[in-house]
């Protein structure tokens, strides 16, 4: 049994991976990290996700031991994150990171330490998003400079970073497809006397509101018809137990940085 830890487990998506987590059955839940001070702190991970007992305590992040599990789930903020970084790599832990909202020198950092440990990092877990990546490298190398391309996303109200990492990889993943660098062609605001479109870029639009889990579409707008390829998710579930066949996957592998396509089997975006 490959022992699993998740930090952020009182978390909207920390609850929704010690359900996911208890559900697959080579993994076990071997411990649960919240941040220093926070009431859950001392409660049982198990009742807070389901109101049942799972007998793992959830300990402050201060007090974390990375030789007492294997792998490391973490769905938090860039700044924890990087902090069960270290503790993985001072203890030989695998770490699966669904954080998204780093910045390029934190990405350096991620990268350094997956030349001591293994990391599978993913914007998206769900098999879906992935898929749908692959479906859009096709479109976007079939269509190329002949259309506008516009990233759509849409998330609940208590999202804290926009564009969402996915809409982000889905606009990695468009450049890559028709020969841009995104740093250079993407649009993430438009207001006022905007003058007229370029076709070169790829505009990025982010609605926030309610309890939408997830939304990503991508519009291909050429003259006399548009393709629209979009992907919703439903439930949390599908991001968690995505992450839960990630961390898995990540038990015997060697140190390195890894994605969903690795997981998957899907080859390189
Ligand atoms: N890759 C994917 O498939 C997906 C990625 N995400 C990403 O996951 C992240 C979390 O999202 P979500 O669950 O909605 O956010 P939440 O705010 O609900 O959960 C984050 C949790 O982390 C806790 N936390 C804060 N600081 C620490 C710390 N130092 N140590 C341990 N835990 C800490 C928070 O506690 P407190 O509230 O007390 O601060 C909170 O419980 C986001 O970056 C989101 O974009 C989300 C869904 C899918
Ligand atoms: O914060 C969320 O909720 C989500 N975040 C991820 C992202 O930023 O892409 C993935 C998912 O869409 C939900």
């Amino acid at each position: 049994m490959t022992r699993i830890a998740i930090n952020g487990a009182a978390g909207r998506m920390g609850r929704e991976l010690v359900i996911a987590c208890q559900r697959n059955e080579s993994l076990e839940l071997a411990a649960a990290f919240e941040a220093p001070g926070s009431d859950a702190v001392g409660q049982d991970a198990g009742r807070l996700a389901t109101g049942e007992d799972a007998g793992v305590a959830i300990a402050s992040a201060d007090d974390r031991d990375a030789s007492a599990f294997d792998v490391l789930v973490d769905f938090t903020r860039p700044e924890p994150c990087l902090s069960a970084i270290d503790d993985c790599v001072a203890g030989g832990a695998a770490i699966v990171i669904g954080t998204t909202g780093f910045d390029a020198q934190q990405m350096k950092s991620i990268d350094k330490a997956a030349g001591q440990i293994v990391v599978v990092m993913a914007p998206n877990f769900s098999a879906g998003v992935n898929l749908t990546l692959k479906l859009l490298e096709t479109a976007a190398k079939a269509l190329g400079d002949s259309v506008d391309i516009e990233v759509v996303e849409a998330h609940h109200r208590h999202k804290v970073d926009a564009p969402s990492g996915t809409a982000l990889r889905i606009g990695e993943v468009l450049a890559d497809a028709t020969g841009r660098n995104l740093d250079d062609c993407a649009v993430y605001a438009r207001h006022g006397h905007t003058g007229e479109r370029e076709r070169g870029t790829i505009g990025f639009q982010t609605i926030r509101g309610g309890d939408i889990v997830g939304e990503h579409t991508v519009l291909f707008a050429g003259d006399g018809e548009r393709l629209e390829i979009t992907h919703k998710a439903s439930s949390r579930q599908t991001f968690a137990s995505g992450a839960m066949r990630a961390a898995a996957w990540a038990a015997d592998k060697p140190a390195g940085r890894y994605d969903m396509n690795d997981v998957l089997g899907l080859g390189k975006d």
